[in-house]
């Protein structure tokens, strides 16, 4: 258990996830955050101009990133909601103040350098890190060693393993899981992309059978799966179908009362009756889980917010259990 206030900073809050965990560390007691950073070629901005949905009342500025301004202040733990590769460059200068990083980008999901390269295209510049950075998927979290820098799973890959990982332990799974799961456009970030923007956007796959979280999925189950991304045209949730081919000991036993159990203890993690809508889970740290099964299939259906409990509330249960303090502060009233 930490006593006093955790001082933290926040690098990339100018972005959508980076806001957010402005928003949720401010609703959270136990963390003050001393600084909070965009890029280096941003101007500094109040961050109520950039997010006043957000920060109507908060007089914080968020000024560009500049590793020399730590340099007088006492800083316990930092944010980084950055680009993969500015994660990878910047977290190892942070470890090195002693400080603790929580990083929400994939720049730390692996845990060997040849898988990362494979998955992000570019040579990871600090690989030693990546067999010491913990994965938070918060379920499955418990503290039995001491990390520094820990990994904030992708928010395609958290939802889809809420409903495949209990499955694929409990050994109900045979063949290959096949997940189709449909993101928001604010799951692709705030910069500008014609991909993205209004006019574009429609209801489309990509990354067929070549998307990062294909592996840092695999890598989390311990098997293959086929993964399907499809860019959807509202701004907010995702929405992760997955469909499986249970084993007989899977098709005799009752799915709903084995996810209920899973997740008793998990109060973020609800096993809804209806297949759920991303419009129940937007702007709150919830998944709701949904399973129908006939004979040896079975449907899984999660919803979550991408920017919630695919990127910021994970990072902030995250911070608050590996500091011992109540799991849900700033994410439950
Ligand atoms: N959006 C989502 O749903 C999710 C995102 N993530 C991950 O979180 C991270 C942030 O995503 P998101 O918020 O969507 O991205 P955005 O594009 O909205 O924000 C990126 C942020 O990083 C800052 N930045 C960019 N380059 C640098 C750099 N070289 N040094 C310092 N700061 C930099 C930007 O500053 P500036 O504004 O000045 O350019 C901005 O604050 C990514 O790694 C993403 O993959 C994870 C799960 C879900
Ligand atoms: C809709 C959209 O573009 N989504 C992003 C994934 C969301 C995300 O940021 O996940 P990571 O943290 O792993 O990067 C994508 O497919 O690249």
């Amino acid at each position: 258990m930490s006593s006093g206030v955790i001082q933290c900073v926040v690098l990339g809050a100018t972005g959508y996830a980076g806001s957010e965990l402005l928003a949720l560390l401010h609703k959270n007691p136990h963390f003050s955050v001393v600084k909070a950073f965009g890029s280096a070629e941003r101007e500094a901005i109040r961050w109520r101009e950039l997010a006043p949905q957000l920060a109507a009342h908060s007089s914080l500025m968020i000024e560009p990133w500049d590793m020399a301004q730590l340099d007088h202040v006492s800083v316990q733990a930092a944010f980084l909601a950055l680009p993969h590769a500015a994660s990878a460059d910047i977290a190892p200068a942070l470890l090195a103040r002693g400080i603790q990083v929580f990083d929400l980008s994939g720049a730390f999901r692996f845990h060997n350098a040849c898988d990362f390269a494979q998955a992000y295209g570019f040579e990871h510049p600090a690989p030693t890190l990546l067999a010491q950075a913990q994965y938070m998927l918060m379920p499955w979290y418990s503290a039995q060693a001491e990390h520094s820098v820990y990994a904030i799973p992708g928010c395609y890959p958290t939802a889809s393993l809420l409903a495949l990982k209990p499955l694929v332990d409990a050994g109900f799974i045979q063949g290959t899981p096949v997940i189709t799961a449909i993101s928001g456009v604010s799951g692709a970030g705030r910069g500008a992309n014609p991909a993205t923007s209004f006019c574009e956007v429609s209801m489309k796959a990509y990354g067929v059978l070549q998307h990062r979280h294909q592996p840092e999925i695999s890598q989390q189950l311990g098997c293959d799966v086929v993964f399907t991304p499809v860019l959807g045209p509202y701004a907010r949730g995702i929405l992760a179908v997955c469909t499986v081919t249970l084993t007989e000991q899977g098709a005799v036993t009752n799915l709903q009362a084995h996810f209920q159990a899973q997740y008793a203890e998990h109060v973020l993690v609800q096993v809804v009756p209806a297949p759920p809508a991303v419009n129940h889970v937007a702007h709150t740290p919830f998944a709701h889980l949904h399973v129908a099964q006939k004979e040896s299939t079975a449907v899984i259906t999660v919803a979550i917010d991408n920017l919630v409990m695919g990127a910021a509330g994970q990072a902030m249960q995250a911070a608050n259990q590996v500091f011992g303090l109540n799991a849900y502060a700033g994410l439950l009233p």
